[in-house]
């Protein structure tokens, strides 16, 4: 690939709170439409990585570029560039679907006729034209999480932060976000994303793990189970996790 392909371009990334390193020196790249997963046990620093890398953090040393714009000193650029969507903060549920697709394409400075014309699109897309009028409350989980991720890539960013995205339910819903991700990858849009689900880890194009706040492995899902002698993610995850001081 070629040098400018990548957008996110993390060296030596750190971390400290006091005397502890929660993220430890991670070096990593991660190219343009690559679906990259971001693993690790509780409590190895994923979450304390992936808000340096959104700009909501400082690091304590390191380097990182984000579609170009730098950590310590463009993170109004990156939070413009980038789309982001956790479990836990996502959509209204006092508004309906339209409303809520109407307020994030505000947030995001889309002009009134976009606004529309993506919402119709949202809509049909989704299959949830005739949900529209709803309350985002009244929807089942999954729906939620597929207009959360939708909502997240509206403005076209160039790269999508995930965190734990599809939560709680089950296999054959997490597939069909799955599609999503797919289609957003296809169009160019890079994304990064925390799973603890192994199933969602072998739909990554490529996978580290995070073990104590280093990033001890990163590869192909083919490749790591190959070199780990491992049927599945989950024991290659297992091999690795099982030698961890944090967690839970
Ligand atoms: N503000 C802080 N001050 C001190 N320690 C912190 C702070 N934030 C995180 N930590 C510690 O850093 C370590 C890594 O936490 P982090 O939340 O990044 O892990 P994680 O990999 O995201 O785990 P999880 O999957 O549970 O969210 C933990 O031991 C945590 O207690």
């Amino acid at each position: 690939m070629m040098q400018d392909d990548k957008v996110i371009v993390c060296e030596k990334l750190t971390k400290r709170f006091g005397d502890f390193i929660a993220t430890n020196e991670i070096t990593f790249n991660v190219h343009k439409g690559e679906i990259f997963g971001f693993l690790g046990a509780n409590g190895a620093g994923k979450t304390t990585a992936m808000r340096m890398l959104c700009g909501l953090s400082s690091p304590s040393s390191g380097k990182a570029t984000i579609a170009g714009y730098d950590v310590y000193t463009q993170t109004e650029l990156i939070k413009k560039n980038i789309g982001y969507m956790s479990q836990k903060f996502s959509l209204y549920e006092n508004l309906t679907v339209r409303e809520n697709i109407e307020f994030f394409g505000g947030i995001y400075g889309l002009s009134d006729e976009r606004i529309k014309s993506k919402t119709d699109e949202l809509l049909r897309v989704l299959g949830l034209k005739s949900e529209a009028n709803k309350l985002v409350a009244s929807l089942p989980l999954g729906w939620k999480q597929k207009l959360s991720f939708s909502v997240a890539v509206l403005h076209d960013p160039q790269i999508v932060f995930l965190d734990e995205p599809t939560g709680g339910v089950d296999p054959v819903t997490r597939r069909q976000f799955w599609d999503l991700i797919y289609e957003a990858a296809d169009r160019g849009i890079t994304v990064f994303v925390t799973t603890h689900y192994m199933d969602e880890a072998e739909y990554c194009n490529r996978i580290s793990i995070m073990v104590d706040g280093r990033m001890e492995v990163l590869d192909t899902p083919t490749n790591l189970k190959h070199s780990f002698q491992a049927r599945s993610m989950d024991e290659v995850f297992y091999q690795l996790a099982r030698g961890a001081k944090r967690g839970d």
